[in-house]
């Protein structure tokens, strides 16, 4: 058997799973993920979550875009997932990457979300100094909350936050290390966040 090599395909993926705390979770879940424009991007979804794979821009437009729906009905909603890309096999479902770089998703509603994140930039021995160069980026941006065990804190309004994201996961990887993972998961209407 070939030995598995870091794959040299672009695509990203987002394996991501939304909860919402109400009752009616299944129509959070299922109107957030309706109401998206997400042609752009290969999507499933299954009992436990959902991924979706294409190229970064659009990944990364419709994770906020559904997120987003979901934050827009005020039920209180937690989302966490993996973004990962160059991972060893993952250029099936290549054809995504040849859609053009129009955004499908525009909506500039505000809405403060709080959330944590990890970077692990897979096989890099200078994982802890990309670490840190991100984190830093993140203070620079003003969407820093909190240092702690494990993850960082990134809060503000979710197109502030996402931006921060996305240019987090372009910088901590590079041509000699491509494969990286970023862990996110976010609190949104939290009766924590106070007004509620
Ligand atoms: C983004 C996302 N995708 C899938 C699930 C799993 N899930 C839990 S309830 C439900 C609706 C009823 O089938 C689904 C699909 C999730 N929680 N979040």
């Amino acid at each position: 058997m070939e030995p598995l090599q870091c794959g040299t395909s672009p695509i990203v993926g987002f394996r991501f799973s939304l909860h919402p705390m109400t009752g009616d979770f299944i129509g959070v879940i299922k109107g957030a993920l309706k109401e998206t424009d997400t042609s752009n991007v290969w999507m499933h979804t299954d009992d436990v979550s959902t991924v979706i794979r294409g190229k970064q821009n659009h990944v990364f437009n419709v994770a906020k875009a559904i997120t987003l729906h979901a934050a827009k009905t005020g039920e209180h909603v937690a989302l966490s997932g993996t973004f990962s890309i160059g991972c060893p096999g993952d250029s099936a479902g290549d054809v995504y990457l040849e859609k053009d770089d129009v955004l499908l998703n525009n909506d500039s509603t505000k809405q403060y979300v709080s959330s944590q994140f990890a970077l692990y930039p897979m096989n890099n021995p200078d994982y802890m100094a990309v670490i840190y160069r991100e984190v830093d980026r993140a203070k620079e941006r003003g969407v820093f909350n909190d240092s702690m065990h494990y993850a960082s804190g990134i809060h503000g309004d979710i197109h502030d936050v996402f931006s921060f994201y996305e240019e987090a996961f372009t910088n901590a990887r590079s041509e000699k290390h491509r494969h990286l993972v970023m862990t996110v998961s976010m609190s949104i209407n939290s009766p924590s966040h106070g007004g509620a």
